[in-house]
């Protein structure tokens, strides 16, 4: 494998079971997968190669802020999302069984996705290539999810793409009813300016502990004004480095910073819901920008189809006014997540333009 710095550009895998013993009475039915044993969620994460830093959870799901990213547990759905050189396609096998064998839970459908890696060379089996981890999904997941598309979206840089692969059991529901009514943003910003990542990097020697150390960096940033009802968990790494997970009622957001210089990354992920305010999406936005000022940002946002018509104007209108020029934008359908829009953005002149 070839030498690299640290690999930022996450994996992200959604799965969603349904149970097959729909009595509501049952503590089980009504936990779901949260009733998973923290040792099955280790055995699960030692699979991937990461371990649990840091947890939160209030009356709606469970958070895990990990060595490489987060975990997100929800009753019928679970999130993983991992970074730097882990396996994350290797957990499907674990969660699948656990959720079947110990809670009598049945997968019924599933979403793959990431961005291109800074250092792809460095990527372990399987996630050595799109191809790879293709092969690896179609052998892995169980015959039952039969609609499948797979699609690679481009942007006008051929180191910026969307990799996407669904696979469901009804091509006609969304993954959950509440998703209906919800958008997930991704954005992944590389080239964050120097002064700003620096932020990122802990004192030498400062005594602190990773949550201590993680606390005062998510005040020091502005993080914590980013979504001011939400809690949140946040680590920082030695000696640089940082994780949060945010959680608002049924929602989350979390954030990750690979702040070295020469490879810097950071990422913003959120759950937002459409009911609420519509400028929510344009809010976050300029908030992100503005901690991180990146060179380069690339937005996902997936949502009902009707949504994201508009969401991508939101999405480039938040955006310019901050000099960042967006100079992509593809959407595509794909069963069981609805429709995804991929947007990428370049800085027009870093100075002054993010006052
Ligand atoms: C886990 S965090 C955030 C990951 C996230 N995907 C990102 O890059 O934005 C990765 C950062 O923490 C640093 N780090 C320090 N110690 C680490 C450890 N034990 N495990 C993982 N990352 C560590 C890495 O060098 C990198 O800067």
């Amino acid at each position: 494998m070839a030498f690299s710095g640290f690999e930022g550009f996450e994996k992200r895998l959604e799965l969603h079971f349904f149970d097959n013993d729909p009595n509501p009475t049952n503590i089980h039915n009504q936990l779901g997968l949260r009733k998973l044993e923290f040792e099955s969620i280790q055995q699960i994460l030692q699979a991937v190669q990461c371990t649990v830093v840091s947890a939160l959870a209030n009356s709606y799901f469970d958070s895990y802020v990990l060595s490489e990213s987060s975990l997100f547990v929800y009753p019928t759905k679970i999130i993983l999302k991992t970074c730097g050189t882990t396996q994350l396609l290797k957990s499907i096998t674990p969660l699948i069984y656990f959720a079947n064998n110990h809670l009598n839970l049945t997968l019924s459908s599933l979403s793959y996705t990431r961005g291109s890696f800074i250092f792809p060379n460095s990527q372990p089996f399987p996630h050595t290539s799109f191809n790879d981890e293709l092969t690896f999904l179609q052998n892995t997941i169980p015959s039952n999810l039969c609609f499948r598309k797979a699609s690679i979206m481009p942007s006008k840089s051929s180191s910026h793409s969307w990799h996407v692969f669904t696979a469901t059991q009804n091509p006609h529901h969304y993954q959950h009813d509440c998703d209906q009514e919800t958008y997930t943003m991704e954005i992944c910003m590389t080239e964050l300016d120097p002064i700003l990542a620096g932020k990122f990097f802990r004192e030498p020697n400062d005594d602190k502990s990773g949550h201590s150390a993680g606390k005062d960096m998510t005040e020091l940033t502005g993080i914590n004004e980013i979504n001011k009802e939400a809690f949140i968990c946040d680590f920082a790494f030695d000696p640089c480095g940082y994780s949060m997970n945010g959680i608002d009622g049924e929602l989350y957001s979390t954030i990750h910073v690979t702040p070295e210089d020469g490879y810097s990354y950071a990422s913003f992920e959120c759950v937002g819901s459409l009911n609420d305010d519509n400028d929510n999406i344009v809010h976050v936005l300029r908030k992100v920008v503005k901690i991180f000022r990146p060179g380069t940002m690339s937005v996902s946002m997936r949502t009902r189809s009707d949504y994201n018509n508009e969401a991508w104007k939101k999405v480039a209108g938040a955006a310019e006014p901050l000099g960042l020029k967006c100079r992509s934008c593809v959407m595509d359908q794909f069963p069981a997540i609805g429709s995804v829009v991929f947007q990428t953005f370049t800085q027009l002149r870093r100075k002054n333009s993010l006052k």
